[in-house]
């Protein structure tokens, strides 16, 4: 047989990559990074002094078709594959990412008349301005008994579409009334791909509170909410669902022209860069859970039932893998943090030092944090410097750091904070488990596993769990090739179903992390500790994250 081969772009949050992708095996022939020249707009709307508010993030859609633009030639020319033997490409994306759209497929940001009104761009998945019509998604929910409510672990976050397209309404009620639909950015980019609109079940059900059974939830509920969004479905979120892994449609002449494809390769509907990495790394079973780490982390549970967990992110059928529940949670802030950290808490020796040395301030940090023992620098913190995703579904909570003496070194600060996020992540396994949803299995990939081995290390001790890694640096690329190779089917030299797909295509490293038997111990009393904090300032007893955040936004 022929080889054939399938091409993968991954949205994240500051770049796309597009992978050239063998589909007999998973090898990936070729990749191509394209940073967004506008990245993520948060202080001030491109081309204009307008400030945004605090907890705004949006992004510009020409970013996305430009990383199409670069990456895919680059791609081709990089191997002498013929363009012929290329027979499927899929997308995934960062989501929640929303945007208002115009009958013919356009942001409304990239009309001249709207381009000054920050609600005409890209709401990127880290836009917590939502919040207070989250609390009353919430709170309405709630009164009305709502059962929705229960399948997204209690509360609808501020990240998803509802709050998103609520808050646009209530600060920009002319955008909302110009939106023809409102769209997932992976739906966008595969609409501009194959000029067929066609929303994925993914995003639907994690972000949209779509239920494959059920639908989306009454127009009762959302004229609860203001009647002037009760057939918000039917006027506003058109489109048909379909499930991940099937046919969104071929590329048009326009785009296979541009990119120096044909027109008779199969496009895969949209796919979210969590979801999509599961099958990429074999997590095609039950009991399996997937991290996916990076600038946050979001975790893919494989279940057999639905199962209602406290503070988990969603349960979907087929959300990952057809023919199984997936579950997500997730934490709003992982990498994140430690950017914050290495750019706003390290003094100017150390960064002399790294320049120096020609190693990166993270690699210091991890050299020197490296020779500390668990509970030696006696810190212990609180990962809520982006809120918290899972389990306490909060974006309005905030960072801690406590046990800081004269003699805290940057060092022990930058381990106490991978340290929290370790915890973070126990509290939700915990929490799966607790539900009854075995989670057996741990596996990881995106940019951290790669980029710090104390990190796994740690994450292995304070979970007590051996970690499988991804033998691909480029796992949600891959996944979405594989999706692809899905697409395109076996009449066409792919697969029928993306088991199948993974079967041949999924790769993982020989080598993983087991825990360290007196770590894991001393991890167990410092965990402890960290589950009295994370409640006691998480789940009400001591509101002051909360009041300090008012304090902050009645004094600017
Ligand atoms: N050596 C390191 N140790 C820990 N974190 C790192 C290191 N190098 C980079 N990071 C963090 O990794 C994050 C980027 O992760 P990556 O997976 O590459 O990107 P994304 O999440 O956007 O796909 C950034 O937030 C950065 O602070
Ligand atoms: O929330 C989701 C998926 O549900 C992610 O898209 C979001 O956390 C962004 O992920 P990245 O940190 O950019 O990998």
């Amino acid at each position: 047989m022929m080889s054939k081969y399938t091409i993968g772009v991954d949205y994240g949050t500051q770049s796309g990559r597009a992978v050239l992708v063998n589909i007999e095996n998973g090898e990936i022939l070729a990749s191509s990074v394209h940073s967004y020249p506008y990245g993520v707009i948060d202080e001030k709307l491109p081309g204009t002094d307008i400030k945004l508010e605090h907890d705004w993030a949006l992004q510009n859609p020409d970013d996305y078709i430009e990383v199409l633009e670069k990456t895919i030639p680059s791609i081709l020319s990089q191997t002498g594959v013929d363009v012929n033997d290329i027979i499927g490409l899929g997308i995934d994306f960062t989501a929640c990412t929303m945007m208002p759209v115009t009958e013919d497929g356009r942001v409304l940001c990239q009309l001249e008349e709207f381009k000054t009104n920050p609600h005409a761009w890209i709401k990127l998945w880290k836009h917590h301005a939502a919040q207070d019509e989250a609390d009353k998604v919430n709170a309405i929910a709630s009164e009305r008994g709502e059962e929705f409510l229960k399948r997204y672990g209690g509360k609808i976050s501020s990240e998803w579409l509802i709050p998103k397209i609520w808050q646009i309404l209530d600060e920009a009620p002319e955008i909302y009334e110009k939106a023809h639909i409102f769209m997932e950015a992976t739906d966008w980019v595969t609409m501009q791909l194959t000029g067929n609109l066609v929303r994925n079940s993914c995003t639907a059900g994690y972000k949209a509170i779509w239920h494959k059974q059920k639908g989306f939830p009454e127009p009762a509920y959302f004229k609860a909410l203001d009647p002037a969004l009760e057939n918000l479905v039917e006027e506003k979120l058109k489109g048909e669902i379909k499930p991940i892994g099937t046919k969104a449609g071929t590329l048009t002449e326009a785009m296979a022209t541009k990119l120096g494809l044909n027109t008779d390769v199969w496009v895969s509907v949209g796919n979210v860069d969590a979801h999509v990495s599961a099958p990429a790394v074999n997590v095609v079973d039950p009991g399996k859970m997937l991290m996916i780490m990076g600038t946050s982390t979001c975790d893919i549970l494989l279940g057999e039932e639905e199962k209602i967990v406290d503070g988990m992110c969603g349960v979907v059928e087929d959300g990952a893998v057809a023919g199984y529940y997936a579950f997500e949670a997730g934490q709003s802030a992982v990498g994140d943090i430690f950017e914050w950290f290495i750019i706003n808490c390290v003094p100017s020796h150390y960064v002399e030092d790294a320049k120096k040395r020609d190693i990166s301030i993270h690699q210091l940090l991890e050299e020197k944090a490296s020779q500390l023992k668990p509970g030696q620098s006696g810190l212990l913190a609180l990962d809520w410097w982006n809120g918290n995703r899972s389990v306490l579904v909060d974006t309005n909570l905030t960072g801690l750091f406590l046990g800081m003496t004269l003699s805290t070194k940057p060092e022990e600060m930058y381990r106490a904070l991978i340290e929290a996020t370790a915890f973070g992540k126990r509290i939700i396994i915990e929490g799966f488990r607790e539900a009854g949803v075995p989670v057996n299995e741990l596996y990881a990939c995106g940019g951290l596993p790669e980029k710090n081995k104390m990190l796994m290390q740690i994450y292995s001790d304070v979970t007590n769990m051996e970690i499988k890694l991804s033998a691909s640096d480029q796992t949600p690329a891959l996944g979405a090739a594989m999706f692809g190779a899905v697409a395109a089917g076996s009449e066409n030299g792919g697969y029928d179903s993306i088991v199948e797909a993974a079967k041949h295509m999924a790769r993982l490293k020989d080598e993983s992390y087991k825990p360290i038997k007196e770590n894991a111990e001393v991890y167990n009393q410092l965990y402890n500790e960290y589950k009295k904090l994370h409640d006691y300032f998480g789940r009400g007893e001591n509101n002051v994250m909360k009041r300090l955040k008012k304090i902050k936004a009645e004094s600017i």
